[in-house]
């Protein structure tokens, strides 16, 4: 385990989660956004940042741009591997699944070496599934909820809405219902159709994401919330 105070930070196409750790421990930890990248820990006592990014590289250089003038310390970009710990890729490419993606299974399948299954409901909602002997089987990509309203409202003349609706597995009889609903089971439904079509009931479930916990909950309280998943993968992946 490294001994040094690293900067880990998990770049999403939201926002970068971060956690600073020493010895293995978390000094601290939050949430920086994009707009000014405000949220990153104040300290210069760090010997390196460790950046795993699937994020425009617009919003990666305004990143490195702002850590560069901060810590003057290196900065370390992750790759998705074919293989790591046990842990292996099915991509023909495997540089090109995305790295959360690949630190999300390793964080869920690395602990508990069993059949799992990752969902990460951020920018984009990802179902992987991973072999007890750390095989990917393959995974989905789906829009989520918030990129599915942007293409609804984006590409139509007429759906429009003020309104602040909550997702929920309903019926709506308004248009923020009928769009809010109609995401709420879109989301909900291709994970359970997922379930049951390939029969992963009883694999173990991690969650994580933004909509993480709203999704677990959807689904009936199963399986494991994390949210920080990705950034464990990626101290499992320094260790
Ligand atoms: N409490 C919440 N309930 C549902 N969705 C949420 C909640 N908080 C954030 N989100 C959604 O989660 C997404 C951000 O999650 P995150 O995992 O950080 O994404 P990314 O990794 O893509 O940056 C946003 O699209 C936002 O709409
Ligand atoms: C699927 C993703 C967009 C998810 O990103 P996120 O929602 O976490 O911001 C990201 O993992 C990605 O850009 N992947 C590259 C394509 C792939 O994994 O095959
Ligand atoms: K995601």
């Amino acid at each position: 385990m490294s001994t040094q105070t690293e900067l880990h930070i998990d770049l999403g196409n939201s926002r970068a989660k971060w956690r600073l750790m020493s010895s293995g421990e978390t000094q601290a930890q939050g949430i920086a956004e994009p707009s000014f990248w405000e949220g990153l820990p104040n300290t210069p006592l760090i010997d390196r940042v460790v950046l795993a990014s699937v994020a425009q590289q617009e919003l990666v250089d305004g990143l490195v741009a702002v850590l560069e003038s901060r810590y003057v310390v290196p900065i370390v970009q992750l790759h998705t591997p074919a293989e790591h710990l046990g842990l292996k890729n099915s991509y023909a490419q495997p540089e090109r699944m995305g790295i959360d993606r690949w630190l999300a299974m390793l964080g869920a399948w690395y602990p508990r070496q069993a059949h799992v299954v990752v969902v990460d409901a951020g920018s984009a909602l990802t179902l992987d599934v991973v072999a007890a002997n750390g095989q990917h089987l393959g995974g989905v990509i789906i829009p989520g909820a918030a990129l599915s309203e942007k293409a609804l409202l984006s590409s139509t003349g007429k759906v429009r809405f003020d309104d602040p609706v909550a997702h929920a597995l309903a019926l709506g009889q308004s248009t923020a219902e009928c769009v809010r609903f109609g995401i709420a089971h879109a989301q909900i439904g291709a994970i359970e159709s997922i379930r049951d079509r390939h029969n992963l009931q009883q694999a173990q479930w991690v969650f994580t994401g933004g909509a993480g916990q709203w999704m677990r909950d959807q689904l009936g309280e199963f399986g494991d919330y994390e949210p920080d998943l990705v950034l464990k993968g990626m101290h499992i992946s320094r260790a």
